[in-house]
This record gives C-alpha cells, sequence and structure tokens, in this order.
C-alpha cells in the first residue's frame, strides 16, 4: 500500500473511532490500538509531510461539542497529552526536557491518570459558576448542573478555612477567588458495575468501561439521574491571572487545603528513574483504587520552566502520560456455558481455567455473542489470552497460537454458538440489527421465567426479598409458578412443607431449604405486603424491555394509571421525559400482547396499585444528603408519606430502627416512647418537625 493510501486509510479509521468516542461514548477498539495506529499516521505524517491531511487526528485534540448544551469558549484550551507505553520512549522525552532546559535541575511530579473526562471548572469570587467539557479544546459543554451533583467539589471556598490551612506552609500562598481548576470527572467502579447489572436486567447493552460511561452520564440531560450516579472527580490543575504560585506542588497542597479533591497518589521526584519507580509501583497496586486509571502522567513541577519548555498544537511538552499496556495472560479454555437472560437473550460466557489478571482470579470471561465466537475461532481446550477492558470486565481476545493443538483435534472441539436454546430447545432466533440469539419460548422457557420473577421481587420492584435464595427456582419446580401473577396465588397449605437440597455450585456443599411455618408465613407477608408497592414500582416490576426504575417513575408520574399508559400513542409516549423510540416502542409491544395483559388483570384482581398517588420525581436539594432518618409519631405538616418523600428527596436516607447508625430521629406527636428511651441511650440527636423542616 502507498504512503497516501496508508495516511488516508488512517486518518479516515481514526476520525471515525474519535467519533464514536467522543459523541456515542463507544469504543471500537481499545485505546491501546487507537493509540498504536495514531502513532503509525504521525510517523508517516513525519515521513511524508505533503501527505498530512488538514482533517488529521494527529494535529487536534480528539472531541466534539454536543447541540444539547450551551457551547462555552475556554479561557486557556484544554489540551491532550502525548503518550507513550514505553520505557524507552520515556527515557526520550526525559532527554528532550533536559535539553530544553539547557542543563538546568529539574523535578517531576508524577500523578495517576484517572480514566474519565477532563473537566474545567471556573470560580469566580470564591463561588463554582461554571462546569464545561474539554470538547474540541477550544470550546466545549456547559454541563454545569450536572457538575454540581459532585458531592466532593467545594460549591463555594471556604476562605477561613483555606487560609488557617495555608499560612503555616507558604507563609500565605492560599488560592485565590477568581480562577480555573482542572480535573478528572470519573464514575467510581462500583457505580458502574451496579448500572451494568441494572442495564442488564432491562435487557439493555452493558457498557464497556467506567470511563465511557462516566462520559455519558456527565452529558445526560436529567441531573437528577446524573446526582443518583454518585460520579467525582479528582482535581489536578489550577489555572488563575495572578500566579499565586511557583511550582505544581504547591498549587495541589494549596487546592487539598481549600477543601478540592486531590488524590493524594501524587509524588515528586527528582529524575527519570524516580519515574520509572512510580510507574513500577502503581502498576498493580492501582488496581486497588474505586475508580479506573490508565496510566501515569508526569509533569515537570515548576511553573515557569513549563513556561520555557511549551506547547505543541496538540499537547503541552512539559508534560506526558506513560500508559499501562493492558494485561493479558494465556489460559486454557475448558469449556463454553450459555446463559438465558430474562429477555430470551442467549450469552455466552467462557469458563476458564482460573488464572490472576489484574490482582483477582479470573475464571470465566465474557464472548459477547456468535460472531464474537466465530471471530474468535474458539475450540475447547485452547490456550486463550484473557485482558480485562477497561480494567473490570474480563473478556478473550484471541487465541493463543503459540500454544497451538493440531487441527483435527482442534476441529473436533470447535465452538459452535448453538441453535437451539439450552434451556428449552426451542430453536433460536436473531432480531435484525441486534448481535444476541434470543430464545422465543417466553412463557415456557424456565430461565425466562424464573429471571422475571426474579425482577419482579427485587428491592427495587416489589420488594418481596422473603422469597430469595433459591426459592423462586423450587415454587417453579412444584408447578406452583410460571408466571408472577402465580405469587398472589401461593396459600399457607400449598408451601408448608416443601423442601429440597441444594448444591452450592462452588463449594459443592450441600444446603437444606425447607418451607416451615414461619419461611411460609415471612413469604406471604412479604407477598401481602409488596400490594402497597406504587404504581412505579409495580410499573418497573412488569419487566417490560428498555423500561428502567427511573423510567417507570417518569412514565407513572406522566400517565397516572396503567389504562392511560396503555392507551398512549407512540408520539404521547415520546413526549415524556427520558423515554426514546426504543422504549416507545417497547411499550407498545408489551401491551399488544394478550399474554401481558391476562398477567396485569390477575395483578390487578390481586390488589397491586395500578394508579399513581404523589410521586417525587425530581430532587429536591442535597440538604440532607448521606444522613440517615427515623421519625416516630404523627406531624402536622407532613403524612407519613411525605414525609418519607422529602427525607427521600432532599438525599436523606430512610432507616428501619434506632441504632448508632441513624443520626436524626424526628419526634412527632404521640411519639413512641421505647424508641425516644434507646435513641436517648445511644445518643442520636431528636428533632421536632420545625428543626427537620429547617435542614431542608
Ligand atoms: N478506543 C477508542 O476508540 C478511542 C478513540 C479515541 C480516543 N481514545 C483514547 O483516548 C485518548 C485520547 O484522549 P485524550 O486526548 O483525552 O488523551 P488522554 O485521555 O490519553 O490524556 C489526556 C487526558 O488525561 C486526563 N488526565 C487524567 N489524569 C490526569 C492528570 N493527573 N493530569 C492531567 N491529565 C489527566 C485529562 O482528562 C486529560 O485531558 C487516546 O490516546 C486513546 O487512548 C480511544
Ligand atoms: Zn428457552
Amino acid at each position: 500500500m502507498s504512503a497516501q493510501a496508508r495516511i488516508d486509510e488512517l486518518t479516515e479509521l481514526l476520525n471515525h473511532y474519535n467519533d464514536r468516542y467522543y459523541q456515542d461514548a463507544v469504543s471500537e477498539v481499545s485505546d491501546q490500538e487507537f493509540d498504536f495506529l495514531l502513532k503509525e499516521l504521525e510517523t508517516l505524517e513525519a515521513q511524508n509531510p505533503t501527505l498530512k491531511r488538514p482533517d488529521s487526528p494527529s494535529h487536534r485534540v480528539g472531541g466534539t461539542i454536543t447541540k444539547s448544551f450551551e457551547t462555552v469558549v475556554h479561557k486557556y484550551p484544554m489540551l491532550s497529552l502525548s503518550n507513550t507505553y514505553s520505557e524507552d520512549e520515556l527515557r526520550d522525552w526525559d532527554d528532550r526536557i533536559k535539553k530544553g532546559l539547557n542543563g538546568a535541575s529539574y523535578e517531576y511530579i508524577c500523578e495517576i491518570k484517572f480514566d474519565g473526562i477532563s473537566l474545567s471548572l471556573t470560580y469566580e469570587n470564591g463561588v463554582l459558576v461554571r462546569g464545561v467539557t474539554r470538547g474540541d479544546g477550544t470550546q466545549g459543554d456547559d454541563i454545569t448542573t450536572n457538575i454540581k451533583t459532585l458531592r466532593t467539589l467545594p460549591l463555594k471556598i471556604n476562605q477561613k478555612k483555606t487560609n488557617t490551612a495555608q499560612t503555616n506552609l507558604f507563609g500565605g500562598s492560599t488560592i485565590g477567588q477568581n480562577f480555573e481548576i482542572r480535573g478528572e470527572g470519573f464514575m467510581p467502579n462500583e457505580v458502574f458495575e451496579r448500572i451494568n447489572l441494572e442495564r442488564e436486567d432491562i435487557g439493555e447493552d452493558k457498557l464497556a468501561n467506567p470511563r465511557n460511561a462516566a462520559a455519558g452520564t456527565f452529558k445526560m440531560q436529567d441531573s437528577g439521574v446524573v446526582a443518583s450516579r454518585n460520579l467525582d472527580c479528582y482535581i489536578y490543575q489550577y489555572l488563575s491571572e495572578n500566579d499565586e504560585f511557583k511550582t505544581h506542588e504547591e498549587s495541589l497542597i494549596a487546592l487539598k487545603n481549600a477543601g478540592f479533591n486531590v488524590s493524594e497518589s501524587y509524588k515528586k521526584v527528582n529524575d527519570i528513574e524516580g519515574v520509572i519507580a512510580y510507574i513500577n509501583e502503581w502498576s498493580e497496586k492501582r488496581h486497588s483504587l474505586k475508580c479506573a486509571t490508565d496510566g501515569i502522567v508526569i509533569k515537570i513541577n515548576d511553573y515557569a520552566q513549563r513556561e520555557d519548555l511549551g506547547f505543541t498544537a496538540k499537547s503541552p511538552r512539559w508534560a506526558i502520560a506513560y500508559k499501562y499496556k493492558a494485561e493479558s495472560k494465556s489460559t486454557e479454555l475448558l469449556g463454553v456455558t450459555y446463559q438465558v437472560g430474562r429477555t430470551g437473550a442467549i450469552t455466552p460466557v467462557a469458563e476458564l481455567k482460573p488464572v490472576e489478571l489484574s490482582m483477582t482470579t479470573v475464571r470465566r470471561a465474557t464472548l459477547h455473542n456468535a460472531d464474537e465466537i466465530k471471530r474468535l475461532g474458539l475450540s475447547i481446550g485452547d490456550q486463550v489470552f484473557v485482558e480485562k477492558a477497561g480494567e473490570i470486565i474480563p473478556k478473550v481476545t484471541g487465541v493463543d497460537t503459540s500454544k497451538l493443538r493440531d487441527e483435527a483435534t482442534r476441529e473436533s472441539s470447535k465452538v459452535c454458538f448453538p441453535t437451539n436454546c439450552p434451556a428449552c430447545n426451542s430453536e433460536l432466533y436473531r432480531n435484525e440489527g441486534e448481535a444476541a440469539y434470543y430464545c422465543p419460548n417466553e412463557m415456557g422457557c424456565p430461565p425466562q421465567i424464573k429471571g422475571r420473577i426474579e425482577h419482579f421481587i427485587q428491592r427495587k420492584a416489589m420488594n418481596i426479598d422473603s422469597l430469595g435464595e433459591g426459592k423462586i427456582e423450587i415454587l417453579m419446580e412444584q408447578g406452583l409458578v410460571s408466571d408472577v401473577s402465580d405469587l398472589y396465588k401461593l396459600s399457607f397449605e400449598s408451601l408448608l412443607g416443601i423442601e429440597k437440597v441444594h448444591i452450592d455450585e462452588n463449594t459443592g456443599k450441600e444446603r437444606k431449604v425447607s418451607f416451615k411455618e414461619k419461611t411460609v408465613q415471612n413469604i406471604l407477608d412479604g407477598i401481602e405486603n409488596s400490594k402497597n408497592q406504587p404504581f412505579s414500582k409495580v410499573l418497573f416490576a412488569l419487566g417490560i424491555r428498555f423500561v428502567g426504575e427511573t423510567t417507570a417513575q417518569k412514565l407513572a408520574a406522566y400517565f397516572k394509571t396503567q389504562e392511560a399508559l396503555q392507551a398512549a400513542s407512540f408520539d404521547e409516549l415520546r413526549t415524556v421525559p427520558d423515554v426514546g423510540e426504543k422504549v416507545a416502542q417497547s411499550l407498545q409491544l408489551y401491551f399488544k400482547e394478550d399474554k401481558n395483559l391476562k398477567i396485569i388483570e390477575n395483578l390487578k384482581l390481586a390488589g397491586l396499585k395500578f394508579e399513581a398517588e404523589n410521586i417525587v420525581l425530581e430532587k429536591e436539594s442535597e440538604a440532607l444528603m448521606g444522613k440517615a432518618f427515623l421519625y416516630t409519631g404523627t406531624f402536622e405538616s407532613f403524612s407519613r408519606e411525605e414525609l418519607e418523600q422529602k427525607i427521600d428527596s432532599n438525599g436523606g436516607k430512610l432507616v428501619s430502627g434506632v441504632s448508632k447508625k441513624l443520626d436524626f430521629l424526628i419526634v412527632g406527636e404521640g411519639a413512641g416512647p421505647s424508641k425516644l428511651k434507646k435513641a436517648e441511650d445511644l445518643g442520636v440527636k431528636m428533632i421536632n418537625e420545625e428543626e427537620f423542616k429547617a435542614m431542608l
């Protein structure tokens, strides 16, 4: 291929990956692969400067602005960082620094490179006034309302605290009143995993990694949803007109003292050996951090020296990112299992000989879908490479060809995606434009039925936790339930005395489950109580594809009744906040099916709520954030429900009893003396209705 042809090809390919990455928060290839292709393009362009295209990704900061937010021009451009995966290249960079500084001595600050999206935050008169994305580097999206949901970000500088903390350090150099800071907004791993479980539950594709999830969330229109995702941000840069500091280190300490979330992980070193030691120190340790990381950033500490070194069009010369290669290990493919989800989607899972990867033992890895299995060309018994995508979900990336067995053996144990459901043997089908195969036997396929019932009873839905721990399976085997409405037909007599011995998959240990009187009563109480769940929860519990918890809340608040929702036209559905084409379509499909209507009818007969009461939609404030409340007695201005909603919508949480974990007991008329006594003994703060109102 000619240089021109390859340059064209790479330019177009990389521009495409950039669009997908920055606009849709999707990675079609790994970061490493992207970076290697970009390096190839840069090398070719350097050798053939005349062939470089004006739209080359090599001289622009990747990223765009979107139409859904106001555009803000950055006061100081937001650049990228040059990067390397190799120690040799890092040493070359250090040589260039040495030359650039004419032999003057220098210090580096090493920092963890958190993998999220860069944010620019502007403070005026000590108050946070704007939060903007990097965008194309020159201008970005104003996402201030979403930024304000970050709990670790001071909305206003506490000047008194700042001053006292500062004076003993630098003889008074504190952060100013008007400045800009930069940081990395990220989604904690734990939240990412939770969201993926939720997505899986409602039949959405899983997100590939926390970075993409963070990028998508920071640009959501509904800041209530953003708040529920507990995004966070590490601050790593301070910019102002007043030159408050002479070094980066001073600025980090001052930011920390002023209450900003500066990661403790940074370190000052004197030379490149110190940098390498830092890189080695964190190569494993970084996996224990609460968020995704993809490398180390190395920066010159002294601001005057930074100025001497300057910038290229795309990045500062005084800093570089060292990126860790994704850790990949070879292990044996023991088998492939096929899981049938609640929606009937079939997911292939690789069963692996256990292998240590990024500080965890990996036994299973996702194979995504049939196309992926074909692409990988797997045979049982192969040695395969396993990698952690975005450092969290293990996946099989290929066959280890250095340990290939003979062709005949491989051929005889080739992995073929099944044509029929592994659970009920129905022939599988695939929707146009979707990668997954589905089992069509909704009403008769046991894992689908079980999945739907498990979805129905979960805490966020009907909250029948007395039915957990394998009990659903037993009820299904006994022929007592085949859809969710059967739960409401269960009787004491039908349940009492049922027994089953479970064998734990992992330990092989036996465990006997028996439905004794107390168990049965618990189950029936749980089912009875579930009838009080509001319409929004019932709607979510039905398990309509793509209708998650929040969507269900919005639909319930908008339509008020199931009849109105069912009668709504496609266009009317689309007018509800958050309801897109996909959701609207799915709702219409759901209500077209007689079997679904039959279930709804049965649930109505059982007494479930299909009409909305007062529903709080939006978060009101974060005034009660992180505080645990309990109330006792009655109140003048709130009913119990209203009080609970108030606590919830202002960020507090309601707990079920008086304990040390309780922050406030709200005491009303006719309060229970035992609660008061216990609260007093434990030193729990008690407040009355007025005091509670004042907190809001
Ligand atoms: N997989 C794909 O399809 C695809 C597509 C486009 C880009 N990418 C990836 O994105 C990279 C380009 O993104 P980029 O320009 O944001 O570069 P980058 O993410 O590699 O590095 C720059 C960014 O690092 C972040 N950062 C984190 N911690 C930091 C710290 N302590 N100090 C300073 N900055 C810190 C900042 O947000 C900064 O903007 C590519 O190199 C590639 O790895 C991947
Ligand atoms: Zn099936």
